[in-house]
């Protein structure tokens, strides 16, 4: 039957295909004695053979589309379901006290991840507990006869369900299979939403109940530019859907004519529009969607990616890559902003009751010094291939932004002691994402070469609503006034000292709060690279004085954001 389903439209496009669930199984079961032990070993091999085929695949395919290195996971994977000490325990368990496969399996592996977590001075042995760990569950899944959804394996063109994705789950998505991805939960900026941007994959999150609705391989048609899902789409309704995609292709197609066009607005005067970027391989987006500046690298991607802390040498090579990429462009490098939704295994965080107001980005950064000193290094090496910005994340006070500063200053007379060349031209900026440093922004503003607001943070604390939330997602309001007078605030305070001030937050390309940005004088757009070039086809048609006049007025006379928006609208119509 069909249905339709109404989610918060997280990124662009539109697309008709099969559901994909991506949803973990339930692998519960029971622990029963069994008499006929020769036949749960034989269970137990079976179960074990088709882990090592699915592996054996998994791993072909991580060579293929990841790389040799990346693949060797599995590798790890592989030995142990070949450890014959683990293989000869379980089988045993099963025979000695007669019981059955899963049990056996579980006490084994259970006895072995506690003894490898216990190895408190041997990362290698207790990255091997989560390798069991994983492949548990695997083994596991054969024997319960269940599937474990694998998404590096899909290999025809799907729509991917789940409950939430992590950005690292994100990151796996092939776009060339993956059309499109709809969630139960999430905000339009939680970090999956803002991957599925660059990844320009149309995403819609906060169904709230996607996954209890749709079966695997139901038909599915997604609209992720006004949040529609339909279930079971009717012929009319895929017909709709079609010519809603020719239209949006039509536009794009009508955007990319202004790709090396510069951004002027209708009186001529200039506004920088960047790009966000996670990876190096984000850059091909950047330019063909003809990125003036990368506005925000966010760099704990690069940690993400990794299975252990990135050395200073990768780093340097990943930031190095970004600086000759934009040939010379400016490059805005935000040090390493982990927490929240961004998680790092290997940092062992503790975990939190709001990891969002707690230990993440500079905190952790000043006072692991050993790691943020690294990545400081790996920049400051970096910059003589471009034009680089430092930023540092979620500075709340100023002693945050001196002490984080010493330190790159203290790398930089190390590294020049030592003989390597550093830029002298480098920029140190901060994100202005928590309110208390957009208050005293007259103050930070003589310290600092430039703000970039982060809006997607800086109105989740002002508003007090989780931004991955969608109970609270009517609260993410960049037009309410009270964010329009911080914004402002900030763009002032910047200009009186004779500093830039630009925006990094998903609001920087929405095109309702573009013409009030550009009547708050903001002087940098940096947004996911496909919104770049509406951006610049709106800029076209707005006048600064107009705009300034439509800024002042919502901050001095609009109650709310709605009344904001209507006041937008009426200055922008033609
Ligand atoms: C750009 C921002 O940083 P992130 O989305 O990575 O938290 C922000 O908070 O607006
Ligand atoms: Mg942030």
């Amino acid at each position: 039957m069909t249905e339709l389903l109404k989610g918060i439209a997280a990124s662009d496009g539109i697309a008709i295909a099969k559901a994909y669930r991506l949803i973990q199984p339930d692998l519960s079961f029971d622990k029963k004695s069994v008499d006929d032990s020769e036949g749960e070993v034989k269970r137990l091999k079976d179960a074990l053979q088709k882990s090592t085929d699915d592996l054996q695949k998994i791993r072909d395919k991580a060579v293929e589309t990841l790389g040799e290195s990346e693949a060797q996971v599995f590798d790890a994977h592989l030995m142990v379901l070949s450890d014959p000490e683990m293989v000869s325990s379980i089988e045993s368990n099963i025979r000695d006290n007669k019981v059955n496969a899963e049990s056996a399996l579980k006490d084994v592996t259970d006895m072995f991840i506690s003894m490898f977590e216990g190895m408190h001075d041997n990362p290698y042995m207790q990255e091997r507990a989560a390798d069991i760990k994983d492949v548990t569950k695997r083994i596991l899944s054969h024997l319960l006869g269940v599937t474990l959804p694998n998404p590096a394996m899909i290999d025809e063109e799907v729509i991917v369900i789940a409950h939430d994705l992590t950005p690292s789950d994100t990151a796996q998505l092939d776009r060339k299979y993956v059309k499109a991805f709809v969630t139960d939960i999430g905000g339009r900026t939680s970090h999956s939403a803002i991957m599925a941007r660059s990844l320009e994959i149309p995403a819609i999150v906060g169904t709230e109940k996607i996954t209890s609705i749709v079966k695997e391989g139901d038909m599915l048609a997604v609209n992720g530019i006004e949040g529609d899902v339909i279930v079971h789409p009717s012929d009319e309704q895929t017909k709709d859907f079609q010519a809603k995609a020719k239209a949006f292709a039509d536009q794009k197609a009508e955007w990319e004519k202004l790709k090396n066009a510069q951004t002027v607005t209708a009186d001529g005067k200039h506004f920088e529009l960047a790009a966000n970027i996670g990876t190096p391989k984000d850059l091909e987006g950047v330019i063909s969607n003809g990125g003036e500046a990368v506005g925000l690298y966010r760099t704990e991607f690069l940690y993400m990616d990794s299975p252990d802390f990135p050395t200073e040498d990768e780093q340097y090579k990943a930031y190095s890559a970004v600086l000759e990429g934009m040939e010379g462009k400016p490059v805005v490098v935000r040090t390493m902003d982990i927490g929240g939704d961004k998680e790092l295994p290997y940092l062992k965080l503790p975990h939190e009751m709001n990891p969002f107001l707690g230990y993440r980005a500079i905190r952790v950064c000043l006072d692991r010094d050993d790691m943020f000193r690294t990545q400081l290094r790996a920049l400051l090496r970096a910059s003589v291939h471009g034009q680089l910005r430092i930023m540092f994340p979620m500075i709340a006070t100023l002693q945050e932004f001196r002490a984080a500063k010493a330190l790159l200053d203290e790398e930089k007379a190390k590294l020049e002691k030592e003989g390597t060349k550093v830029s002298d031209n480098i920029q140190v900026g901060i994100m202005i994402e928590i309110p208390a440093a957009a208050v005293i922004a007259d103050k930070f503003a003589k310290e600092v070469d430039f703000f970039s607001v982060g809006t997607n943070d800086l109105i989740q604390y002002t508003m007090a609503a989780d931004r991955m939330n969608e109970k609270v997602s009517y609260l993410y309001q960049p037009y309410n006034p009270s964010i329009l007078r911080l914004i402002k605030n900030v763009i002032e305070s910047a200009h009186a000292e004779g500093k830039w001030a630009g925006m990094c937050g998903e609001m920087a390309g929405d095109q309702i709060a573009v013409p009030l940005l550009v009547g708050l004088g903001l002087d940098e757009f940096s947004m996911s690279a496909t919104s770049i070039l509406k951006t610049r086809s709106l800029m076209k048609r707005l006048d600064t004085a107009k705009m300034s006049e439509l800024a002042q007025k919502a901050i001095n006379e609009c109650d709310t954001a709605d009344e904001v928006v209507a006041l937008v609208n009426e200055y922008t119509a033609e």
